[in-house]
């Protein structure tokens, strides 16, 4: 089985371009975790666009109270975001490189540039309890270096998986992430995925076999417009659970 963790950074993008509570960010978390989903990611960038620094609090303790629910929380390790994880403590913290005016994630980790400071990130977070992973390209040198630094997991970066299968030519890139997810087990470390990972393109990315967990949002966010968010996650579960 796959965990569905469902990224709530769309719903608050919507709320954000009004001034009220509405959608309500815990409450659609709360149902999200009534119908079912293992877990509830937000990526709270610096500028707050979307997912604010008050939602990632609200939301840690929304999912401490449901303790089946894994809550994720994935950023860009700057000092503002350390404290908030040392301060919300989720269950895994997963690091991503990206810069502050970035549209949306683009790229993995280069730890061949960044292996100390990752090092001691991953230190920092056993320290708080936190579980790590690293967003990263299927690259197999970087998964080397990735299980040197001491982080628990990794998140592979899906992008390209999934443009390759809406082209309808998947089957080179796919073996390119089944090999650095085979690798990145071997070395211990646990495997996540994610990014324009949707109900068309999940079933044939998780033929990789161990994937502990899947965070998914823009897609879903969008599918839910189309079907309905109970139906939408239905769906997921029944790919995640086959
Ligand atoms: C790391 C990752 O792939 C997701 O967190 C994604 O970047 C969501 O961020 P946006 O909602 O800002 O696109
Ligand atoms: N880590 C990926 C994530 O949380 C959601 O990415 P996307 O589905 O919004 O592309």
């Amino acid at each position: 089985m796959t965990a569905l963790s469902v990224n709530l950074n769309k719903i608050a993008l919507l709320r954000n371009s009004r001034g009220r509570n509405y959608p309500h960010v815990v409450g659609y978390g709360e149902k999200l975790i009534q119908l079912g989903v293992q877990g509830l990611t937000v990526h709270p960038r610096q500028d707050e666009r979307h997912a604010t620094r008050q939602d990632t609090r609200d939301l840690a303790l929304l999912t401490k109270q449901h303790s089946h629910v894994e809550f994720n929380v994935e950023g860009y390790p700057g000092d503002q975001f350390l404290q908030l994880i040392e301060e919300t403590k989720p269950d895994q913290c997963t690091l991503v490189p990206d810069a502050p005016d970035q549209l949306t994630s683009d790229h993995g980790w280069n730890l061949t540039e960044h292996f100390a400071w990752v090092t001691d990130l991953a230190q920092q977070l056993k320290t708080m309890g936190v579980r790590s992973s690293l967003f990263i390209d299927p690259d197999v040198a970087q998964i080397k270096l990735a299980a040197g630094t001491g982080v628990d997991r990794i998140e592979l970066y899906t992008e390209s998986f999934a443009n390759s299968f809406a082209a309808g030519n998947h089957a080179a890139v796919l073996a390119q992430y089944a090999e650095a997810a085979g690798l990145a087990q071997a070395l211990g470390l646990g495997v996540n995925a994610g990014h324009d990972l949707d109900l068309q393109n999940l079933a044939e990315f998780l033929t990789i076999p161990g994937i502990l967990e899947v965070s998914i949002g823009h897609a879903l966010t969008v599918e839910s417009l189309e079907f309905g968010v109970a139906e939408v996650i239905k769906r997921y579960l029944k790919i995640c659970t086959p």
